[in-house]
């Protein structure tokens, strides 16, 4: 028997808010993104573009400015930067269904809690696996992958099976805290260091010891997690490399949000470590020169884009 379709709000029509929403449109659900004004113009003009697998697919989908958009949702996928949960949720909020499911798709360890703290209600974490980015206004490009790992609740089992139908394999499990850390300590060891250099990965790991430098940022993070209870992977420093030579020409988010001008979302990733590391007694020395460098670049990218 098919299942009834379901509404889905996406909260941030970003890169990982319009794959998603593409998917889960495509396969018959009541999607609405909820996104900026050239976004959703775009939208409602022609539909979202979806580049994917050599393809162009055309996607129609609603697509609103208003965080009313999440109204009577099922489930709600907040895609957007860790900078800005805590105002998407204010503004969430006064709208979101009792029964409503409320799903982070960040990345950085806490936005679920955060999120959580904002609208009083369970928000489950999700790891995304993805890369995806916007090519344009509604016109979004994936790169590869697309599947989700996500937090245990009473809901995520069902709707788990429901977005594995649509083609965004789901599998929830009790280690997606686990996960979620590995991805930052990833993006601790990379993204920084990625961005202050300029470098993609494979031009970076061969620098004579910049490779020990990585180590001690994420030996401080095992340090970290270790204080804070979270199990992570026998050789942390093995899977940090792997990532790296598996992608040689990638260059960190956070460099190409300075490109770009953009505030980036270091303080959710080394700056996160560092607040921890000085809650608990850890020191964080590596953590706290990569934070306080890029948030130097961030300052000066935005001067130059102000002229
Ligand atoms: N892109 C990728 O491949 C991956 C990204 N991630 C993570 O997923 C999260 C989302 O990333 P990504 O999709 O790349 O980010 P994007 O910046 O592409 O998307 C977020 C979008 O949400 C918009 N937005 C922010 N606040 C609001 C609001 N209150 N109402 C409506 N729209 C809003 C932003 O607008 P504006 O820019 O104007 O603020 C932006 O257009 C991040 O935590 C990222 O680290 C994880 C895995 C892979
Ligand atoms: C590319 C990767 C996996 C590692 O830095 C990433 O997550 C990012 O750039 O934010």
């Amino acid at each position: 028997m098919k299942m009834a379709a379901m509404k889905i709000a996406v909260m941030g029509a970003g890169a990982v808010g319009c794959y998603f929403g593409a998917l889960l449109a495509r396969a018959g659900h009541d999607v609405t993104l909820i996104g900026r004004l050239g976004h959703v113009e775009a939208i409602g003009h022609r539909g979202l573009l979806l580049d994917m697998g050599g393809r162009r697919h055309t996607v129609p989908v609603a697509a609103t400015e208003a965080p009313a958009g999440v109204a009577g949702a099922d489930l709600v996928l907040v895609c957007v930067k860790s900078n800005d949960t805590e105002e998407a949720g204010r503004q969430m909020a006064p709208h979101l269904a009792p029964e409503c499911a409320v799903w982070s798709l960040q990345n950085g360890v806490d936005n679920a809690e955060r999120l959580q703290a904002v609208l009083g209600r369970e928000v489950v974490p999700v790891v995304v696996y993805v890369a995806a980015e916007m090519a344009g206004p509604g016109h979004v490009r994936h790169h590869g992958r697309g599947d989700l790992v996500v937090g245990p609740s009473g809901a995520s089992e069902g709707l788990a099976a429901r977005l594995t139908e649509a083609g965004i394999p789901a599998r929830v499990s009790a280690d997606a805290l686990t996960a979620l850390w590995t991805k930052l300590i990833v993006n601790c060891a990379y993204n920084a260091v990625s961005a202050i250099t300029g470098q993609a990965y494979g031009e970076l790991l061969p620098v004579p010891g910049l490779q020990e430098v990585m180590q001690d940022a994420v030996q401080e993070c095992t340090a970290v997690a270790l204080r804070l209870g979270v199990p992570l992977p026998a050789d942390i420093w093995t899977t940090v490399l792997d990532v790296g030579v598996a992608m040689p020409g990638q260059r960190s988010s956070t460099a190409q949000d300075l490109a770009r001008g953009r505030r980036t979302e270091i303080d959710h990733l080394n700056g996160y470590i560092v607040r921890k590391g000085l809650e608990f007694g850890v020191p964080t020395p590596v953590n706290r020169a990569m934070h306080s460098l890029v948030r130097a670049l961030e300052t000066r990218s935005a001067a130059s884009a102000g002229g």
